[in-house]
């Protein structure tokens, strides 16, 4: 089958934008080529992780890549993409590709790598000997996103492993292709609520959750952020989605906290920091803790009251 690739090169803090663009107007799959990453893999000596095989896209900004069945409906997707890119500081380029071509592209840029530490996310289909201690997340993302080496994701796995440990009840909110809930449960959570709206998502969550052998402590459902979610009930909630939904789901975050429980927030754009953390405080947090990658922020938050079954910090 010919699909049309559609390459979107913009700023950071508008991938995700084009990223839901792309969702919304019934892409058949998406890809993030992000330059920075890679050269920041290679030179912090990780050039291991990063294939021969790998092209570099030029000029230093991160590319979103939409897929397009080439059928009757492609001209009124493009119509509505063109009419939602108008605005904003991103060039197009278009291309014909056969299925197979992009399906599998993005498996050339992944390959096994450490994060923190004592956790390593290793594609499935790649060999990796692992060493005493290590933490292994085994990991098909699929189409959905959350492979390990985006800023946003590694930041979240660094904060998981100093605080999922001792955790009796953790949520995932966005949980993308599981890694995190994964990660959750492999550091000892003893049960994982992991949402998504994404059904794509939701599917390979649950795969991913089966593949490390967790599915028993990791349940994974279509939702919209926390709303299915019982209240105070969690030790830990972790959302990496973007700064103004972690802004509007910090009340709901805040309710769904055991005393002492805590929020890790991820995927804010360093210019939205400070607003995230005033709505965090305005829902009643205690800041614990951030951590910065280039232009992403992380941070942990507190709810006030005793400490919670969790690490105890
Ligand atoms: C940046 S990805 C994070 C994936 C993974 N947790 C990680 O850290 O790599 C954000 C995810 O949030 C999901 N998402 C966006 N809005 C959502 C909402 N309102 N409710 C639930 N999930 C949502 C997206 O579908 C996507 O899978």
């Amino acid at each position: 089958m010919t699909w049309l690739e559609i390459a979107v090169t913009a700023p950071a803090e508008l991938v995700e934008v084009v990223a839901n663009v792309f969702n919304e107007i019934g892409s058949g799959g998406v890809v993030i080529e992000d330059p920075a990453l890679i050269v920041e893999l290679v030179t912090k000596g990780n050039a291991e992780t990063v294939s021969p095989a790998l092209e570099l896209p030029q000029g230093g900004q991160t590319t979103v890549k939409g897929y397009f069945c080439c059928d009757c409906s492609l001209p009124e997707r493009l119509e509505s993409l063109s009419r939602r890119l108008t605005n904003l500081p991103v060039r197009w380029r278009t291309r014909e590709v056969r299925e197979q071509d992009w399906a599998t592209a993005w498996q050339k840029y992944y390959k096994p790598l450490r994060v923190g530490k004592n956790i390593v996310v290793k594609p499935y289909w790649e060999d990796y000997c692992a060493r005493v201690g290590e933490i292994i997340i085994e990991l098909d993302p699929g189409m959905a996103f959350g492979c390990g080496t985006h800023a946003t994701t590694a930041m979240c796995l660094v904060l998981l492993e100093e605080f999922a440990p001792g955790c009796a009840v953790v949520y995932d909110v966005g949980t993308g292709s599981g890694i995190l809930a994964v990660a959750a449960a492999l550091l000892g959570a003893r049960q994982v609520s992991a949402v998504d709206i994404d059904e794509t998502a939701v599917r390979a969550a649950r795969e991913n959750a089966r593949r490390n052998g967790v599915a028993d402590r990791v349940s994974v459902a279509r939702g919209n952020l926390l709303d299915d979610l019982a209240a105070g009930q969690a030790d830990l909630v972790v959302a990496n989605i973007i700064a103004d939904v972690i802004i509007s789901l910090a009340p709901a975050a805040a309710a769904a906290l055991k005393p002492g429980g805590r929020l890790i927030a991820s995927g804010i754009i360093n210019e939205r920091a400070r607003e995230v953390r005033r709505a965090l405080v305005a829902a009643g947090l205690e800041p614990v803790k951030e951590l910065t990658e280039g232009e992403w922020v992380a941070v942990v938050y507190r709810s006030g009251g005793n400490t919670t079954s969790g690490a105890g910090h």
